[in-house]
């Protein structure tokens, strides 16, 4: 397989509960790919997996040609490896600036000119900039997600993963985050975990489906969901309902 980042026969297992079981995916630079799947599916952990706070029992993660298994988190950071969270975790009482400064100075290890300048240019990229100098910890909702990607974009990421980072915000503030989503795809590989279907259905190339840690399918977005295994999944649609279901809209 080629591809930015390229994982292959995953497998992790905690006891008896199953989180990753021979899970592959190939992703090239400027895709992005939404994944799905119910609550303990193993989502979270495939990016535990891929960050480095979890360590595989079997299977191989390369970004740029390079295992990562192995690797400490913080080495696989300079690597190229960011990852924003659901509930954005700025340092409070720092300013957008200095936040992203962190995130240039530590996670990239920038010497101190450079990182200045990558901290300005990714709160310009996140529609930040005239935010810069207010507390994280006052921003809004919105701009705190923003600021979530940007402290991932300062560590000037090969491969960017997004954990549920539209969750709390409403229709029209996820449709603003899927544009900045999609701007910034063009330069990364990406992941997005995400409950909210329609900014996967705008911002993914490909879904894919997990299930007790299992690749269900991964396919075009439209198809993806509107499959059989996401239906189930989420409207509770048994086989027989579902068979039902198709039967209609044959006859329809
Ligand atoms: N470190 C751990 N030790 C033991 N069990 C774990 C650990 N991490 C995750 N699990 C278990 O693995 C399963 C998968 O968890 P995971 O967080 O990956 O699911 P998820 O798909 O992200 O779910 P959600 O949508 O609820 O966030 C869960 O049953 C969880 O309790």
């Amino acid at each position: 397989m080629t591809g930015c980042l390229v994982i292959e026969g995953l497998c992790k297992r905690y006891g008896e509960i199953v989180v990753a079981d021979g899970v592959s995916l190939s992703l090239a630079r400027g895709e992005c790919l939404g994944v799905v799947g119910p609550n303990g599916a193993g989502k979270s952990s495939l990016f535990n997996l891929i960050t480095g706070v979890a360590v595989p029992n079997a299977g191989s993660i390369k970004l740029e040609g390079r295992e990562l298994v192995g690797l400490r988190a913080d080495v696989r950071a300079r690597l190229g490896v960011a990852r924003a969270f659901q509930i954005p975790q700025p340092f409070a009482h720092l300013s957008a600036y200095e936040n992203a400064l962190a995130a240039a100075s530590f996670a990239a290890r920038l010497p101190r000119a450079q990182a200045e300048r990558e901290a300005w240019a990714v709160l310009e990229r996140t529609g930040l900039a005239d935010r810069a100098d207010t507390p994280a910890g006052r921003l809004p909702l919105l701009d705190r997600k923003r600021l979530e990607l940007a402290k991932g974009l300062a560590a000037r990421p090969h491969l960017l993963l997004l954990d549920e980072i539209a969750g709390g915000l409403t229709e029209a503030e996820v449709q603003v985050l899927v544009a900045l989503v999609l701007e910034l795809k063009k330069d990364v590989a990406m992941i997005w975990i995400e409950h909210i279907a329609q900014a996967l259905m705008a911002a993914a190339d490909r879904i894919m489906v997990l299930n007790f840690g299992r690749k269900l399918l991964e396919d075009a977005p439209a198809a993806a969901m509107d499959s059989r295994e996401v239906r189930e999944i989420y409207m509770g649609v048994g086989e027989e309902a579902t068979e039902t279901l198709e039967a209609g809209h044959a006859t329809a």
